[in-house]
Formats: structure tokens, sequence, C-alpha cells
């Protein structure tokens, strides 16, 4: 860390940590650093090099096919299938160097594309079974950031839990920018799937005695703390860190911390099929808290209220990233996206299963609770 300035991740900077991927494939030499180098055939050999972790680990059951034909054969889930898909674009999702400085590294756009869609398995009370990916880029992408791109999808599925998930297959396409669309299938839990309406009598006991809400998963507005740091001009950053006062400046964990979450999000898999016996409606919270609840709540015909003690707890480790941005940090913990945590109403009745906690209420009909707010609209819209 330098003394002079504030320890923010620098041009092209690694993200510190331990996220370190799983070796990757030994590189022989493909004669070529570009897509149009490569070629389609050596491009699809380079990603089978790197998402061999995941076929050593989890070889395909009798009977299924997987990369290499028209069409991958999956075994059938006993319950249904569950399907979802969550694309990527340069430009909108993620930038190739972040005004702070930060290189998006493909490694990055990998994770979070896979943690994204598994969180959507996930938050429907199921575990994830299979990914397909479609990678668009133009000719002269480079080879390694494409490696890096099948190695942090292929990193995610170890690290996040995804233990049951394999890459069945994708598409190679042109495009004037970097994108990539992943699509999951999953299996329901053994608790069933979570809706994101619930069920009558859920609804009516809610009505009637009230509910709590509850959450699961990494700090609400980290990600976009994360995201608003990346934003921000490098040499703005540096004269706003320094004109703090010394106890008020962010430290490289927080950071750290923050432009991870923005990159690298975890979703809590398990969460969702763990506790879906114990839920009585859920969603995942990528658009933001306030505006994930409001649909959550728009469904059920109810109102989410946020504990204000809860509100203030979350917000407090971002006061300082806070004060650096000049942004409230309550307004990341609300209004922030891309957290990926889990957030679900409880049934009546029922414990606060594992990895939740309360962290506001659902009134009975016309009920305004004590020491809460409403949450409400604030969130991302991809088109506002
Ligand atoms: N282009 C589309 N065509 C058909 N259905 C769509 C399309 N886009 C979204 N939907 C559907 O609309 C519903 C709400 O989508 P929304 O994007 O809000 O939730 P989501 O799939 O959980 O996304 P995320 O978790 O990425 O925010 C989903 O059931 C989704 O499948
Ligand atoms: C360059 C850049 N600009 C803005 C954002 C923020 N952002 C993009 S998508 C999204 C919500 C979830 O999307 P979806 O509903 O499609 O899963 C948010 C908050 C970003 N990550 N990068
Ligand atoms: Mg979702």
């Amino acid at each position: 860390m330098r003394t002079s300035g504030p320890p923010s991740p620098g041009p092209g900077a690694q993200m510190p940590g331990g996220e370190a991927p799983v070796p990757a494939a030994e590189h022989h030499d493909d004669g070529a650093r570009t897509l149009a180098g490569l070629g389609e055939a050596g491009v699809l050999r380079l990603i089978g090099r790197e998402l061999a972790v995941v076929e050593e680990r989890r070889p395909w059951p009798e009977g299924s096919v997987g990369i290499g034909d028209d069409a991958a054969l999956l075994p059938v889930s006993p319950g249904g299938t569950l399907v979802s898909t969550d694309s990527m674009a340069e430009g909108h999702d993620w930038l190739p160097t972040w005004p702070a400085g930060v290189r998006t590294r493909g490694f990055d756009v990998g994770w979070k594309a896979a943690a994204q869609n598994l969180s959507d398995i996930n938050a429907m009370g199921g575990v994830p079974t299979a990914l397909v990916m479609a990678l668009t880029g133009p000719r002269r992408t480079e080879a390694a950031w494409i490696a890096g791109v099948a190695r942090g999808l292929a990193t995610a599925l170890l690290r996040l839990g995804a233990d049951e998930c394999r890459v069945a297959g994708g598409d190679l396409g042109g495009a004037d920018r970097a994108g990539l669309a992943v699509t999951v299938l999953g299996r329901p839990g053994a608790h069933g799937v979570l809706r994101r309406t619930m069920g009558e009598q859920d609804l009516a006991a809610v009505r009637s005695e009230g509910g709590a809400v509850v959450h699961a998963g990494s700090a609400p507005g980290w990600a976009a703390a994360g995201l608003a740091l990346l934003l921000t001009d490098r040499a703005e950053l540096e004269e706003r860190w320094h004109a703090l006062a010394p106890q008020d400046r962010p430290g490289p964990r927080e950071l750290v911390r923050a432009v991870r979450a923005q990159l690298r999000p975890r979703p809590p898999l398990g969460a969702g099929p763990a506790g879906a016996g114990a839920l009585a409606c859920g969603m995942d919270v990528s658009d933001g808290l306030g505006r994930d609840a409001d649909r959550l709540a728009a469904a059920n015909g109810v109102q989410l209220w946020a504990d204000e003690a809860w509100v203030a707890e979350a917000a407090a480790p971002l006061r300082r990233l806070g004060r650096l941005l000049d942004i409230a940090p309550e307004e990341w913990v609300l209004g922030g996206g891309e957290d990926y945590g889990l957030l679900a109403v409880l049934r009546p009745g029922h414990g606060v299963p594992p990895g939740f906690r309360v962290i506001g209420a659902v009134p009975s009909s016309g009920r305004v609770p004590a020491g809460h707010r409403l949450l409400g609209e604030a969130g991302w819209d991809h088109f506002a």
C-alpha cells in the first residue's frame, strides 16, 4: 500500500484476497493471441481446457452427452427442471477499464455470469445442475481474456458450492463488444420450489398475523459501493481520499471488499433449497433490496418493511466508503443491486432457517410497524 494516496486498486490491479483461481489449464502455444488468430476451433479448445477442472471432478452420468455434439443430453430431474438465463454486456454490466483504473479480467466476467445464474436457481429453492454459455466478442479479443472467462466460470462452480453443476455447452459468435449469456438448469431442492407468490394459506396467515422479512447472503450494499468506487475517476478518488480526516478514510480492506463484491459476487447457494420449507415466498436481490422487495410485495399484495436497526447495522461498515464518495451508505444498502442475496418472507409458525436473518416485517393489513421503513422502488433499471 502506498502511503501517499488512497489504497485504491491500481490500473490492471489483480483482485487481492483468497480467490485464487483453480490452477489454470496448461497453456499450450496456440500461436495466436486473439480470437481471429485462433479461429473457432482453437477458441473451443482453449475453453475446453479451462473447463476440464469441472469435467474431471464431475463426470457426466451414464447415458448423458456433454460438450461436443449439437446439443447436450442431460439426465431427467425428478420433480421437473428449473431454467433461467441472464446475460452480461461490456459497457453495461462491466467496463474493460473502469475510471478508477481497475481492469475487468475475463475471470471476473465468467465468475459473475455464473454467480448471477446460479443465484436464480438458488432463489427458486433449487440446486443448479448444468449451464450453457454463449460468448460473443470482436475478432481482436485476446484469447487469454476468453480463457479467463471460462476459468472464472469454472472456478465459480467449484468455489460457490454448485456441487452438481456441469457445463453442458455453449456458443461462440462475433459482436462489436464482448458479451456473455448464460442459461442455467436446476432441479428442485428437497423442500420443493420457492416462488415469488405465497400459497393461499401462508398469505392469509401473513395478512392476519403479520410476518417476518428474512435475508441470506453477503451484506447488501457492498456491490453497489464497489460499483460507485469503480465508476469514480482515479484522480478524483485520490483527491477525495486526501481531503478526508484520517479516521474517515477507507482502508485497503474496505476498498478491496467493495470492488470484490461488485466483480465477484457470492450468492448463498444452498440457502434456497435448505430454507425453502420455512419460506412463504422469496427471490434473489439483483436490482436492489428496495426494488426487489417491492416486486415481492406487489406479487402478494402486501408490504415489506425494513427494520431501521438492521439498516443502520448494515450501513455502518460502509460509512467510510460513503464519506469518500459522498453517498449515504443506506442508499447502497436499500438501493444497491448485484449482491445476489436471498430475500424472503418467513412462513408463519416457522423458525428462521440457517443462514437467514430477520431484517424486517410484513405487517398485518393496515398496520404500520414502529421502527421500520417501507421498502420500495429504489434500485437498478437497465432502461431507466
Ligand atoms: N426477454 C424476455 N422474454 C421472456 N420473458 C422474460 C424476458 N425477460 C425477462 N423475462 C421473464 O420475466 C420475469 C422477471 O424477470 P426479471 O429479469 O425481473 O427476473 P430474473 O429472471 O430473476 O432476473 P434477475 O435475477 O437477473 O434480475 C422472469 O420470469 C423472466 O423469465
Ligand atoms: C458498467 C456498469 N454499469 C452499471 C452496472 C450496474 N448494474 C448492471 S446490471 C445491474 C442489476 C442486475 O442486472 P440483471 O437484472 O440483468 O441481473 C446493475 C446494478 C454495472 N455492473 N456495470
Ligand atoms: Mg432473479
